[in-house]
């Protein structure tokens, strides 16, 4: 199969869908790779190394949706690329569909095969491509609460540790995943005082064994969250409903009762955020505020540190690449269940019931295609 690594082309995207050693590893699985010129300068991955380990380095995006029987991306197309997909192709990537209503019909007019990063999921119910993002994200979003919080930066001035002598700052985690519990941890680790809400009972309960003491962990209800706004500092949100919409957690309301300079970091974003007042903002304009307080809802968090999003995601990815190289798609996703629930759209059809549901769109089982 030929396979095409695109160079990103979202604002201040510097990762890349693959590393130099991915593509080793597909050569070495009898593939051709052309990577764009350039794809992985951001990532410290220069055109000299991938063609070092076997890259063809190709000089425009519009030459690789030409050849590539399957394309890798990290964000999804952009409206500069829709005119270059072609029928039948395979499309690798964050898609993040159910928030995104007109990239879901192009993709649809267009008949490719997209499988989404986000969706593909194990028999645990974990979401193997997503996990090392949501890792790099979780971390970032306490990173980012910490530093908005700074009065230079828009905050009410408080050092989100404290010292000895004056309390730590308050932080709010909705959801307890996989980034809930990597921002608890970075928040925990600098001594601020961190409650993480949850739906699941369970999934509390694994918490409360691995979490520190400055770690409280609370059953989630509309009543709690708005006693605990009211006092945060820094509240994330970190919930998902795989490969649907986010539901809105945080009302206008329950902002109004926040202290002025508190910082909203809403991870969720990209599958459409889960507070009412959450709008996608990019890395080079990350934040906006409103009834004063900052709202950091940046859809590509991982994107700005690519040294390690990169490599953490070519090594969730490319066990699944090189499956659906060697297979082709209809066989990999007959054979392999986890990269089933990665089909979003193929062939003109709606394949997620997510997706479908949130735009009323006809869903398609995708067994019924295989
Ligand atoms: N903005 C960015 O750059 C990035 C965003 N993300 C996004 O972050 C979100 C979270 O991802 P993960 O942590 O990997 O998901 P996850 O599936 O590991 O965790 C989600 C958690 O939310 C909980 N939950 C669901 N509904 C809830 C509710 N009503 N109240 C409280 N908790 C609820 C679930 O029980 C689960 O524990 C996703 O939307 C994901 O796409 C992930 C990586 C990067
Ligand atoms: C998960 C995702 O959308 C990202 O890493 O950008
Ligand atoms: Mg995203």
């Amino acid at each position: 199969m030929i396979l095409g690594i695109l160079k990103e082309i979202k604002a201040e995207e510097n990762r890349v869908s693959m590393t130099p050693a991915g593509v080793e590893t597909m050569k070495q699985n009898g593939h051709t790779v052309l990577v764009e010129k350039h794809a992985g300068i951001g990532s410290g991955f220069d055109d000299a190394l991938y063609a070092a380990y076997g890259a063809e380095i190709v000089d425009t995006p519009k030459e690789i949706f030409g050849r590539a029987d399957m394309l890798m991306h990290v964000k999804e197309p952009l409206p500069s690329e829709y005119d270059l997909i072609r029928e039948g192709q395979i499309i690798f990537t964050y898609l993040h569909l159910a928030a995104a209503k007109d990239l879901t019909e192009m993709l649809i007019k267009k008949k490719s095969v997209n499988i989404a990063y986000e969706t593909i999921q194990k028999a645990d119910g974990s979401l193997p491509l997503l996990t090392p993002m949501s890792e790099v994200a979780g971390r970032m979003a306490i990173q980012q609460g910490a530093k908005y919080l700074e009065t230079t930066q828009g905050g009410h001035g408080l050092l989100l540790g404290g010292v000895p002598g004056v309390d730590p700052g308050m932080v709010v985690i909705i959801g307890g995943g996989v980034v809930g519990t990597n921002a608890a941890k970075m928040a925990c680790g600098l001594g601020a005082k961190v409650y993480l809400l949850d739906v699941s009972l369970d999934r509390l309960r694994y918490l409360s064994d691995v979490m520190p003491s400055n770690c409280f962990l609370l059953i989630f209800t509309p009543s709690i969250l708005r006693d605990l706004i009211s006092r945060a500092d820094v509240v994330v949100g970190a919930v998902l409903r795989p490969g649907a919409k986010a539901p809105k957690l945080a009302t206008r309301d329950m902002l109004k009762s926040m202290k002025k300079g508190s910082v909203l970091v809403d991870v969720a974003i990209d599958q459409g955020g889960c507070f009412e007042t959450s709008k996608p903002t990019t890395h080079a304009n990350p934040i906006y505020t409103v009834e004063g307080v900052v709202h950091y809802c940046v859809a590509n968090m991982p994107g700005a540190v690519p040294k390690t999003s990169t490599v953490a995601l070519t090594n969730a990815t490319l066990p699944y690449v090189v499956e659906i190289a060697n297979k082709g798609w209809k066989k990999a996703m007959k054979e392999n269940p986890d990269i089933r629930y990665g089909a979003n759209v193929v062939n003109g059809n709606v394949t997620y019931k997510g997706v479908a549901d949130a735009f009323g769109l006809k869903y398609v089982p995708i067994d019924t295609l295989l």
